[in-house]
């Protein structure tokens, strides 16, 4: 199959990429992320979710972000939601996207929203109801299509069964996520062919954690297969809370040198999607994740009195 001649980019460094940070990140610099991100280019960004705050403190500032951005036309702003509660409080913000969260994996689904998959298809189908009443596109995060922290191998044929509960939900589009980073190419391809069977090429996208340094591989995979949806972090922030190890998300920054390499068009301006990494790099005080961040941030001239994150050695 030809290789897709444009991607889409949803950065997802605002929630996935600070979700887990154990030092409080104030709204402001949260908010001046999602600044820089869309002067760079970004038209999708995950801004943050309406989750329990006793679950992940974090993002107890959801509201007051969403309220600060200030938003761009063609920019879809997306927000986590995991049942009415949290739909309730995300619908007073104006968001662009709902996404609900599911997992392949059982196991994974009881640590993370502490219910099983059809409990949480349950509670996401008046989320999705609601959603569409108000003309808001749902999309469904299916977490551990490839590995589970818990169970380990995770089969095509139990991303199958998730990505058809989502379908008859009534969800518009899927990411196909491997959390914990554990996929190879070839096991990729396996979990997005079983997501075929119920969602179009269109609407999958890939979301690829770089735990084991393969998601840039696992990209080009997806690629292979026509997909043109992809999710990542600026400067590869992140990792799940209840995935113990798991590193972030592939950097955006990476993604986008492979693809403006391969000639694929992403409407993104690296360099200033390389000024965003370091911004949000330096407010956590360390290195940036992104190889090509790095790279690129060295070759600048040094200008005196100039703001730069940290990068790696
Ligand atoms: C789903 C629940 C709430 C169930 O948690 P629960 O404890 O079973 O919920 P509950 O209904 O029994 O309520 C318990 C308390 O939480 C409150 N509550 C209930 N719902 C909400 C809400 N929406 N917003 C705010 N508060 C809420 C509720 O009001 C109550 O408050 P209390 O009476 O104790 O004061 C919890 O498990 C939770 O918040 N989990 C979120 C975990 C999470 O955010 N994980 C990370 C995101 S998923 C991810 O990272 C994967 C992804 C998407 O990136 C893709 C990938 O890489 O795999």
């Amino acid at each position: 199959m030809a290789l897709p001649a444009k991607v889409n980019i949803i950065d997802v460094g605002p929630r996935d990429g600070l979700q887990n940070e154990k030092q409080l990140v104030p709204a402001q610099v949260k908010t001046e992320l999602v600044h820089l991100l869309q002067t760079a280019g970004l038209r999708e960004i995950e801004v943050t979710s309406f989750v329990s705050p006793k679950w992940v403190p974090q993002m107890a500032d959801n509201a007051q972000v969403m309220g600060q951005i200030q938003r761009r036309d063609g920019v879809r702003y997306s927000v986590l939601v995991p049942n009415m509660k949290g739909m309730e409080a995300a619908l007073l913000t104006q968001p662009d996207e709902i996404v609900v969260f599911a997992s392949a994996s059982e196991s994974f689904s009881q640590k993370n929203i502490n219910c099983s998959i059809a409990e949480s298809i349950e509670r996401f189908a008046p989320v999705v109801q609601a959603a569409h009443a108000q003309g808001i596109v749902v999309r469904g995060a299916m977490s551990c299509t490839v590995g589970c922290p818990y169970e380990g191998d995770i089969a095509p044929a139990q991303v199958e069964y998730l990505a058809r509960l989502l379908h008859d939900v009534g969800v518009d589009r899927v990411d196909v996520a491997d959390t914990i980073g554990v996929g190879t190419p070839l096991k990729i391809q396996r979990a997005l062919e079983a997501t075929f069977k119920h969602f179009g090429v269109d609407n999958v996208s890939g979301h690829f954690h770089d735990t084991y340094g393969q998601a840039i591989g696992n990209t080009l995979a997806a690629l292979e297969l026509g997909v043109w949806n992809f999710q990542s972090s600026v400067a590869g922030l992140g990792g799940c809370p209840y995935a113990k190890g798991a590193t972030g998300n592939v950097a955006t920054e990476d993604v986008v040198f492979m693809l403006h390499g391969m000639g694929i068009e992403t409407g993104i301006d690296l360099d200033r999607l390389v000024d965003a990494g370091l911004y949000i790099s330096a407010q956590l005080g360390r290195p940036s994740h992104s190889r090509a961040g790095t790279a690129i941030a060295k070759k600048r001239p040094v200008q005196e009195g100039a703001a730069t994150g940290q990068i790696c050695a």
